[in-house]
């Protein structure tokens, strides 16, 4: 046990309905972003935490996938309101333990989690496919449960993007072995709680703490999980694909990002800066950022002079502070790993007109936001995902170099368009490469729609049907016409 923000957090793995604390005493520090400080010594499991998870979660698979679905869904709201009750406690948790604000975790992540289990347990309620005819034949098409899944889920939103696959995954009627990321253990532990208190029976949810190699690595090799669902970077979802080839394990991978933010001559500029401004949310940390802003060449004086102006009334602190507009990076590591993309920026000739480095007055894992301009074509601040408070701004003429531009990486997970031109908007959208696309907003997101990346943004989608698209095996029965 741990106590963190004042909550008693579990430190074990939770598997088939019982705490299991670290095999051989082998532990890993939790340490918080806010100051570097460890809040928990966490189970560090490994091959035989994911073996006793996947075995749990398959001895629980029969009974779970044969339960009503109204059933199921009845104990899926139950966890919501579990959540609910707990949003304060969830919260706080969080921000110790990834550093984003606590004012989001409060009134926009955990209110989400909540609605992840919510929207699920409704759309199991109206899944189906009309029934339909050949030559007298009826076609019925059925969504079966797969088994078990396993999940593995990045730090930058924890609980809210472990949710919205362990909803869909449980709703369909699987079971779930899931693995949260290292260094963001601690809400995942309360969710087992949580789950367990919602009459969610043993086995049917299980929680492996550690590493991505030592666990991850085990549980995406088993041959007894039927579905691998992966939130993360590009050179794991690659390892991963790897382990699943030889079970031929259907995958679904929601990858990295190099978003753009195009904003044309003829958008509300003020709009276009708020837009702007809001891509340094969650210190940057976050997938579908649109971290380059492509500018009409025209407006480019006048964006960049409001841009500068917007984003120096920003706070930087604390994220416990409601007042905090932007909170520490999550890792000493990974604060280096931004810093060496700037400093990478600047030799390469960038000019950053804004940050460029850490924040001294605050010291520890608190990274300035940063525009970079005049980047050389094909640098890599240009093309690599950063995953920090860094944006860059490029200049075009036409919208054929914006579309040409907005296209150019390797990535296609969002795009953000600002224009008062509908006919553009529909134009440009048309020819965007991207798995979701904003007009004039960001971060609208509806559970109906699909989600997901283009090119090495990731493959498939979920969301709605698809997400039970990718949890169920569809099963088609085609009966004769009975003799009569
Ligand atoms: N598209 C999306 O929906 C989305 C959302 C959030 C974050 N992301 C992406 O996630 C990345 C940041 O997250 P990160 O740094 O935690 O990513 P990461 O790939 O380093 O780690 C993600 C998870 O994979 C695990 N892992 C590592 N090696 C593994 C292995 N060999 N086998 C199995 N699991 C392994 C980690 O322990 C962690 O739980 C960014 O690229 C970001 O864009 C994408
Ligand atoms: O950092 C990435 C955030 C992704 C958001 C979602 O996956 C979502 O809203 O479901």
């Amino acid at each position: 046990m741990a106590t963190v923000a004042g909550v008693a957090v579990d430190t074990g793995h939770w598997i088939g309905g019982e705490r299991v604390p670290a095999g051989g005493g082998a532990t890993f520090t939790d340490v918080s972003p806010i100051d570097e400080r460890p809040i928990a010594e966490i189970a560090r499991g490994g091959a035989a935490e994911a073996e006793a998870a996947v075995a749990a979660a398959h001895r629980a698979f029969p009974s779970w996938s044969r339960t009503s679905r109204e059933e199921r869904a009845r104990i899926l709201h139950a966890v919501a309101d579990g959540v609910e009750k707990r949003i304060e406690e969830l919260a706080q948790v969080e921000t110790a333990d990834n550093g984003a604000l606590i004012r989001s975790h409060r009134r926009g992540v955990m209110p989400r989690v909540a609605h992840n289990f919510r929207f699920f347990a409704d759309w199991l309620l109206n899944l189906g496919h009309d029934d339909f005819e050949t030559r007298g034949h009826t076609n019925h098409v059925s969504w079966d449960p797969a088994g078990v899944c396993a999940l593995i889920t990045p730090w930058n939103a924890p609980l809210m993007l472990a949710t919205w696959k362990i909803a869909p995954a449980l709703a369909a009627g699987n079971t779930v072995v899931l693995k949260p990321a290292e260094w963001t253990p601690l809400t995942a532990s309360l969710l087992a709680d949580i789950a367990a208190e919602a009459g969610l029976p043993d086995g049917v949810f299980n929680v492996v703490q550690g590493y991505g190699a030592e666990v991850g690595g085990p549980l995406t090799a088993h041959p007894d999980v039927r579905r691998i669902s992966f939130t993360g970077s590009v050179p794991t979802a690659r390892t991963i694909a790897a382990a699943a080839a030889p079970n031929l394990t259907p995958l679904s991978l929601e990858l990295g990002g190099k978003s753009p933010l195009i904003v044309f001559a003829d958008a509300d500029l003020d709009l276009a800066v708020d837009l702007a401004v809001e891509q340094y949310d969650n210190a940057g940390q976050v997938c579908l950022a649109a971290t380059r802003l492509l500018v009409e060449s025209s407006i480019a004086e006048e964006f960049t002079r409001r841009f500068l102006e917007k984003a120096g009334r920003l706070t930087q602190g604390d994220p416990r502070d409601e007042a905090t507009d932007i909170g520490p990076q999550i890792h000493r590591r990974h604060l280096e790993r931004v810093d060496g993309f700037v400093r990478r920026a600047r030799d390469a000739g960038a000019r950053a007109l804004i940050g460029g480095g850490p924040n001294e007055d605050l010291g520890g894992l608190y990274y300035r936001p940063t525009l970079f301009a005049d980047a050389p074509e094909g640098a890599e601040i240009l093309t690599e995902e950063v995953f920090g408070p860094v944006l860059t701004l490029q200049t075009f003429e036409t919208e054929e170099q914006a579309v040409a531009m907005a296209n150019g990486t390797r990535f296609g997970l969002a795009a953000t368009l600002a224009t008062g031109d509908r006919e553009r908007a529909r134009r440009v959208t048309e020819r965007l490469v991207a798995g979701t696309v904003w007009v004039n907003c960001f971060f609208v997101r509806d559970l109906k729609a699909p989600f997901g990346g283009a090119r090495q943004s990731g493959v498939g989608r979920e969301g709605g049907d698809w997400s039970f698209d990718f949890y169920c095996d569809l099963k088609n029965t085609v009966t004769a016409p009975w003799a009569r």
